[in-house]
């Protein structure tokens, strides 16, 4: 494992705003895979990790030739119809193949997945032909190799079947057993230690006063940080006190390869993970040019990473998915991503200042994107109805229902 470079944050000096762009740029090329690698992962215990080095098939597959349907089965083509052969003794069902050699000229009965008998490459669906008194007739053409599986045509020996840096989800799992793969290698889940600040915020469970509110955070970062496949270090919550801010961080690089705050990072009197960050790390508050989400912090404490997300939720939640997401897939040996978005029409309307880029909650109703009714960054019931986000650059926007707007689904995160 290669530890992170103190400054590896580090903004030049001057700039004031960042373009996501280059935000984005900045941490792809900085940041690098930080976990170790786990030997001989079993296939039940695979789903969601991260491939530590590409898997070479040890089988082909298909590794034999067989039928694709039910039917019979000969050497072709059937280039004339009708034509007429007769039928040998025997079958080929899967599992249980002929063991002879089918004549020239002669077909047999075949079933789905079962391996071609020797003699022949093309098989007949049963509804397109006939069989009477023991011969088979054809009244439609056939190419030769119609509706068999050659061996190997799907994966041959020694082919690449999956490459490092791989998640591997339930399809990939198939892949690796199809070829009987029981175990491979993969990184360590990333340790992904989430922390929550403010003195007005209070967990789910305890007592409130009027001033104070639960704390929304925490359980919704928690619940991304695991449904991306990493695992989750509960930092819990501290209140806008120095010691307690720096002992937290102090507990979460011990145990985290990553730590993920909420709140007090802007420039307020009370915004102590920002000031604790300065007093004993390498901090770089960056100011992005996006909306929600604008104040960014990233640092490194005691050599761990420290990305210092926005309190208010819906920022949080934009910050957490566009820089957090990718940036940890790349710190557990996976790769960086750019989500991938779709290009639909709106059927909203909006006015967008030049210069920043704004993040939208937005869902696709009937081919067309709709947008959260209030942008407010604290509007958590505005996060419960997105199913995505539309971005929308930089650049001034007037958007009008059938405008072509860029809708990202929260899939495109890795959720
Ligand atoms: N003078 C300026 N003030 C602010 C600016 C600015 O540029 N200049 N930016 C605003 C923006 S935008 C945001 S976002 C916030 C970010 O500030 P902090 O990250 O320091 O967050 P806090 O001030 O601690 O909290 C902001 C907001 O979110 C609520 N919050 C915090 N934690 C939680 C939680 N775990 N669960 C639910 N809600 C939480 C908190 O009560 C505040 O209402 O700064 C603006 N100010
Ligand atoms: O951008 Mo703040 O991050 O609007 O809530």
């Amino acid at each position: 494992m290669k530890a992170l470079r103190n400054d590896c944050f580090a903004l030049p000096p001057g700039v004031n705003w960042t373009p996501v762009d280059e935000a984005l740029e900045r941490l792809r090329s900085r940041l690098h895979t930080v976990v170790d690698v786990e030997r001989a992962v079993p296939l039940s215990r695979l789903n969601g990790r991260i491939l530590a080095s590409d898997v070479v098939a040890p089988r082909a597959h298909p590794p034999s030739s067989n039928s694709a349907v039910d039917g019979y089965a000969f050497a072709g083509p059937v280039t004339e119809v009708p034509c007429t052969m007769p039928l040998v003794d025997g079958r080929s069902a899967a599992g249980a193949p002929y063991a002879g050699r089918v004549p020239h000229g002669h077909a047999i009965r075949i079933l789905t997945g079962a391996m071609m008998p020797a003699g022949t490459d093309t098989v007949v669906l049963d509804e397109d032909c006939d069989v009477i008194d023991g011969q088979l007739h054809l009244n439609g053409t056939l190419k030769g190799g119609a509706n068999s599986r050659k061996a190997g045509e799907d994966i041959r020996v020694k082919d690449t079947i999956l490459t490092a840096a791989t998640r591997i989800t339930p399809t990939q799992i198939s892949v690796l057993a199809s070829v009987g793969i029981a175990s491979v290698d993969v990184y360590q889940p990333l340790r992904v230690g989430i922390l929550s600040t403010g003195d007005e915020v209070k967990p789910v469970g305890s007592t409130v006063a009027d001033w104070q509110i639960y704390d929304a955070n925490h359980p919704m970062l928690s619940a991304l940080v695991s449904q991306l496949g990493y695992q989750v270090v509960d930092l819990g919550h501290v209140p806008d006190r120095a010691d307690d801010v720096k002992a937290a961080l102090e507990r979460g690089a011990q145990q985290c390869d990553l730590i993920l705050t909420s709140g007090g990072i802007s420039a307020g009197d009370e915004d102590h993970v920002s000031k604790t960050l300065k007093a004993h790390g390498d901090i770089s508050n960056w100011r992005i040019a996006i909306k929600p989400g604008r104040p960014l912090a990233l640092a490194m404490f005691q050599g761990t990473p420290v990305v210092g997300l926005p309190g208010n939720p819906v920022a949080a939640w934009v910050c957490a998915l566009r820089f957090g997401a990718p940036a940890m897939a790349l710190l557990a040996g996976g790769e960086w991503f750019e989500p991938q978005g779709y290009v639909l029409p709106a059927n909203f309307s909006k006015h967008k200042k030049p210069g920043r880029s704004e993040m939208l909650r937005a869902r696709v109703r009937e081919g067309q994107v709709e947008v959260f009714g209030s942008e407010g960054s604290g509007r958590v019931t505005g996060l419960a109805w997105s199913e995505g986000l539309v971005e929308l650059d930089e650049s001034a926007q007037k958007i009008e229902p059938g405008s072509p707007v860029r809708f990202i689904p929260y899939g495109s995160f890795g959720l």
